[in-house]
C-alpha cells in the first residue's frame, strides 16, 4: 500500500483530519504524527518529525501543516533531502510535482484557499515529474545543500 506521513501543529488540526480522511479514501496508508485537538507543539519540531520519517524511506511524500503553512515549510526545507512546496492552489500543486518534484507539500490550516484543500492535494497526486530540463534544475536545488 502507498504510504504518506503527515504532521501538523495546533494551527491545522481540522485540516489535518480532513487531509488524512481524504488520503485514506484514496487508498493511502497514512502515518499521522501530528497533533490532535487540544494539543500544542512548535512547528519546527513537527516539520522535523514528518520529514525525518519520510527520509527513512517507503513513503510517497509527506504533508506538513501549520497555521499559515509558512513556518513549517521553511523548517522542512532546512532538512537535507527535502523539497517542500507551500502551495496556494491546484495549479501550483500540479506544477510543483511536474517541475520541482516536491517531496513534501505544505498547507496552512488558518488560510482561506480558493479551492478545497483536498482538490489542491489531488492536483499534486495526479501530476508526474516531467524530468528533462527540470531534472537538471532539481539537481541544482539539491546541490545548494552542499
Ligand atoms: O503558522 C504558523 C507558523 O508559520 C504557526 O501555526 C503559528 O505561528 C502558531 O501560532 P500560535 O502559537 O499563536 O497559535
Amino acid at each position: 500500500m502507498k504510504k504518506v506521513v503527515i504532521a501538523n501543529d495546533h494551527g491545522a488540526v481540522e485540516m489535518k483530519d480532513e487531509i488524512v480522511n481524504f488520503l485514506k479514501q484514496k487508498g493511502f496508508e497514512v502515518n499521522d504524527l501530528g497533533l490532535a485537538e487540544g494539543e500544542s507543539a512548535d512547528y519546527p519540531d513537527m516539520a522535523e518529525l514528518a520529514c525525518k520519517e519520510y527520509l527513512k524511506g517507503g513513503y510517497e511524500f509527506a504533508v506538513v501543516l501549520c497555521g499559515t503553512g509558512i513556518g513549517i515549510s521553511i523548517s522542512a526545507n532546512k532538512i537535507k533531502g527535502i523539497r517542500c512546496a507551500l502551495v496556494q492552489n491546484s495549479y501550483a500543486a500540479e506544477m510543483t510535482k511536474r517541475h520541482n518534484n516536491a517531496n513534501v507539500i505544505a498547507f496552512g490550516g488558518r488560510v482561506d484557499y480558493p479551492e478545497k484543500v483536498t482538490d489542491i492535494l489531488e492536483a499534486y497526486l495526479n501530476a508526474e515529474f516531467e524530468g528533462g530540463r527540470h531534472e537538471r534544475r532539481v539537481e541544482k536545488i539539491m546541490s545548494l545543500e552542499k
